[in-house]
């Protein structure tokens, strides 16, 4: 059989083989660069935007976008807004674009307009758990009406309704009292980071939103632990650019995840399970009230994060914050040793153990702790400054007020509540702690709409709130009751640098600034 030949020039590399296209190492050199080429113009070609959307900031990375968005949250912000002609600015997040907006107008309307979702604007989120989408059915609208709208703000607000709050107080304040005991077991541990109140946190919420048999059963409260540590801890920019993207603290987030709807799926089938017996708890009522598996087990896994989110980084900040001020810390012990000293027949009994004895309505009367109710609002004023997001769920423009701008539909939009948090002209010094600024007669904050944001406004504001307040007030009450807490270097050293600081352009929110503590007992004889 004969062969035609093409007659081709071959070149010396050609034929020491360098450059054989047919070789494997050259093929997959070749899909890698058109892979590399293909994904740069997807990244680069930026998809139609409305007309009216505001201009884009300059402060981005060619390809990437706003990764300051995340990685210096504050002066990304604060380039945007200067460069800005309306104070509103557009930024890329990967291919996905966003509006940023600024000023007292705008803000009313990020808070309250009903299109702006808060749950779908979450995925935009460097952290989270289950706000991957889709969306979960237990967070859309249309389950309930009022304010509580979804299944899971529905059943998540029943939990704090008085009732099964002042049964389970007992329980909660023996959570608040051990998870400080805890901290000193002798005097040789007398050194503490604040933020490892957070268990204690963590416990409350598991047992008051989920139930006592993962609260009390060490080995699941340590899954539960572990897993929500991970959720908190890991932040992911890389997946805030690109969703997609399977980067290694996006895996551990998803694993995570996983895990803790295995554990959820496991209390609940175990409950389903037996006929003979009723527990008495979160798990129960849910089943009884005759709700979906599904949903149930969604609700729980995604309830032990969210309910931990805020309150665990407040809690922490308010013993850093006592440890710095004693002053502060002596009126507050003060307030809780009345309290306490009111409730007692036995006044030489451990102020520790009057606690237990105060009612639910004590606890939560805003007349009991009037000067803690002061450091808790300056606590959460500076410790909840961050990029608030929301999505435009409608197809619609929202026009953004004092502009002739829009928010286009179907698009993300963001606000950084450090612009509220920390303006000269409604907290003056912001970054000093200052609890008397909520005093009568100053309240600066009045001076604009919705210039408080601690607790969130409008549409959205903190469905915690109830719970939130009676676990921040009952663990400094058994923190202070039982321990002088100052401040101190690692070795328990003094520290003359020991200051409170919040840096607004922390790449990890949710990861605090070292701090130290050192405890001392109050009551000596306690220990003996
Ligand atoms: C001191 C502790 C807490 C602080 C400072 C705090 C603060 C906030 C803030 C500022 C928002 C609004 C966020 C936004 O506008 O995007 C919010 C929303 C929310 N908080 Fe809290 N929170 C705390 C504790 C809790 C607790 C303990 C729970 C649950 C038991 C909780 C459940 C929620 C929920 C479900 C929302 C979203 C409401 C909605 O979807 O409409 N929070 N919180």
């Amino acid at each position: 059989m004969d062969f035609i030949t093409p007659k081709v020039n071959v070149t010396a590399a050609q034929q020491d083989g360098l450059l054989d296209f047919q070789s494997p190492f050259t093929i997959g050199l070749s899909a890698l660069v058109a892979f590399v080429f293909s994904f740069l113009i997807y990244v680069s070609s930026s998809p139609r935007i409305h007309p009216k959307a505001p201009a884009f900031t300059s402060d981005m990375t060619t390809f990437l976008g706003a990764t300051g968005f995340t990685t210096r949250p504050w002066s990304f912000w604060v380039n945007s807004f200067k460069e800005s002609k309306t104070g509103h600015f557009s930024f890329w997040l990967g291919r996905r674009h966003i509006v940023g907006i600024t000023g007292h107008a705008a803000r009313k309307m990020f808070y309250d307009h009903p299109a702006l979702d808060f749950v779908s604007g979450a995925i935009i989120l460097p952290f989270g758990i289950h706000f991957w989408p889709p969306i979960h059915d237990i967070f859309k609208p249309g389950f309930h009406g009022g304010r509580s709208n979804t299944f899971f703000l529905r059943r998540m607000v029943d939990m704090m309704k008085t009732e099964p709050l002042a049964k389970k107080l007992p329980d909660l304040v023996r959570d608040a009292r051990e998870g400080s005991e805890v901290l000193m077991v002798d005097n040789s541990k007398a050194v503490i980071q604040p933020p490892e109140i957070w268990r204690t946190v963590f416990k409350q919420n598991v047992r008051l939103l989920f139930s006592n048999q993962v609260a009390d059963d060490a080995q699941r409260f340590r899954r539960a632990v572990s897993n929500v540590d991970t959720l908190l801890h890991t932040v992911s920019h890389w997946n805030v650019l690109f969703s997609w993207l399977p980067a290694p603290s996006y895996i551990r987030r998803r694993l995570a995840r996983r895990e803790l709807v295995n554990l959820a799926t496991e209390v609940v089938d175990e409950r389903l399970k037996r006929t003979n017996c009723r527990a008495d708890d979160p798990v129960q009522e849910l089943i009884d009230n005759g709700d979906k598996r599904e949903h149930i087990i969604e609700f729980f896994a995604s309830v032990m994060f969210i309910s931990t989110t805020n309150a665990h980084v407040i809690a922490g900040q308010l013993l850093n914050i006592m440890a710095i001020h004693p002053e502060w810390q002596e009126k507050v012990y003060k307030e809780i040793k009345a309290v306490g000293d009111a409730h007692s027949h036995n006044r030489d009994e451990p102020l520790v153990d009057k606690l237990a004895k105060i009612p639910l309505e004590i606890w939560e009367s805003t007349v009991s702790f009037p000067t803690f109710d002061l450091v808790l609002k300056e606590t959460i004023r500076m410790w909840t400054s961050f990029g608030v997001t929301r999505l435009n769920t409608s197809s619609d423009p929202i026009p953004i007020p004092g502009s002739d701008q829009v928010i286009p539909g179907n698009t993300f939009v963001i606000y950084n509540s450090s612009e509220v948090n920390f303006s000269e002209e409604l907290y003056p010094n912001p970054t000093t702690f200052d609890p008397e600024r909520f005093t009568e007669g100053r309240e600066e904050f009045r001076k604009q709409p919705y210039g408080f944001l601690g607790w969130g406004q409008g549409k959205h504001p903190c469905a915690g709130i109830r719970w939130a307040k009676l676990q921040q007030i009952t663990i400094v009450a058994h923190a202070l009751a039982l321990y002088k807490w100052s401040c101190c270097d690692e070795n328990g050293g003094p520290d003359p640098y020991a200051k409170h600081r919040r840096e607004l352009d922390s790449s990890k929110f949710f990861v605090l600034p070292p701090m130290y503590a050192k405890l001392e007992p109050r009551d000596e004889s306690y220990y003996k």
